[in-house]
């Protein structure tokens, strides 16, 4: 940061290096890179089926098979890693969850298939109850208190599970206490101290989820809100010290989410604690871009990147977006 004041007009004019595409490409500050984008994708059961998500348009969910070939074009897009979320039948939610541990389920069956398809792109998961919990919330509930302790035991065999199926980073999305340490223990004593977690530490109870939950399957289940363990979007010290917790307890990323409206909680994220840093770019983000595009309201493309753009400006080491694959497509095109 410089405190020095630019001298007067005419011997300052800013104008003069946005003159031409060159010299705003020496002056320019940041890049966006295929680099920075992580690619969430959503999972079906069967072989060959595809299934478009109404309320995302362009986003399909996908049978593990045709993951596994998704990812191998992201691969070769320059993609570097991919996160899977399960879409989850009213038939296998149990008041238990198992189905969230069981080394057959989606999620497993999609990481191994990827990891052996496609061994150099990252694997990253989410944990979290909410897909497999009858009532949509992300740990168990007893008389409508949303139980921590007991929720943590049940994510830390789900995170095992996906370690032992070779997931490389793990997302727990869950915001119950404790929980990145209770997983940190478990991984290192089962032999799985070189997986990687991406703790979504700051995670806010936000209106922009509502598309997701259509994807996962989860909108009609979720009983109340989230807002006893997800952070009210006018803190922004909280958030602090939620991410400032989760680093201490061992993750080795920490992620911001929403995006777009939580670029300052970014930016002070980064500067506090110079971690790997990433942002969410949320399902009603990307809904709200398409949705106007689609309407002829904006330029869609312009919007996309422009939005990715911010996450760089705003300190994020990279962005999960449903944009990934079109935005590595016009990155690669020169994109200025
Ligand atoms: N645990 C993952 C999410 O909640 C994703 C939200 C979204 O894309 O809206």
């Amino acid at each position: 940061m410089t405190n020095q004041t630019p001298p007067a007009f005419p011997l300052s004019r800013p104008r003069r290096m946005r003159r031409t595409p060159a010299l705003r490409a020496l002056a320019r500050e940041e890049r966006l890179s295929t680099d920075d984008l992580i690619w969430p994708v959503f999972l079906c059961d069967g072989e060959g089926v595809t299934q478009e998500v109404a309320s995302m348009p362009g986003v399909i969910r996908r049978s593990v098979d045709l993951t596994v070939e998704a990812a191998a074009e992201a691969h070769a897009a320059g993609i570097r890693a991919i996160c899977l979320f399960p879409y989850t039948d009213d038939s296998v939610k149990t008041p238990d969850c198992a189905e969230a541990w069981n080394p057959e389920n989606l999620t497993n069956r999609a990481i191994r298939g990827i990891k052996r398809a496609v061994p150099d792109i990252a694997v990253m998961t989410d944990i979290a109850l909410d897909p497999y919990n009858p009532d949509g919330h992300d740990g168990y509930v007893r008389d409508g208190i949303i139980l921590n302790d007991e929720s943590v035991e049940a994510l830390v065999k789900m995170a095992l599970a996906q370690a032992e199926a070779g997931a490389d980073i793990l997302g727990p999305s869950d915001m119950m206490d404790g929980r990145i340490g209770a997983m940190r223990a478990a991984l290192e004593e089962a032999g799985h101290g070189q997986v990687t977690i991406m703790s979504y530490a700051a995670k806010y109870a936000s209106a922009f989820y509502g598309p997701f939950r259509d994807a996962v399957g989860a909108s009609g289940a979720l009983k109340g809100d989230k807002k006893t363990y997800q952070l009210d979007p006018l803190n922004a010290d909280e958030a602090l010290r939620a991410v400032a917790r989760d680093i201490r307890e061992g993750a080795d990323m920490v992620m911001v989410k929403p995006g777009m409206p939580y670029l300052d909680i970014c930016r002070r994220v980064k500067d506090a604690y110079a971690v790997p840093t990433y942002a969410y770019q949320v399902s009603g983000e990307y809904a709200m871009i398409r949705a106007a595009a689609g309407n002829g309201w904006i330029d869609g493309e312009k919007a996309m990147m422009e939005s990715l753009m911010a996450f760089r400006r705003a300190g994020c080491d990279g962005v999960l977006t449903y944009f990934a694959p079109e935005a590595a497509a016009l990155i690669r095109a020169g994109w200025e």
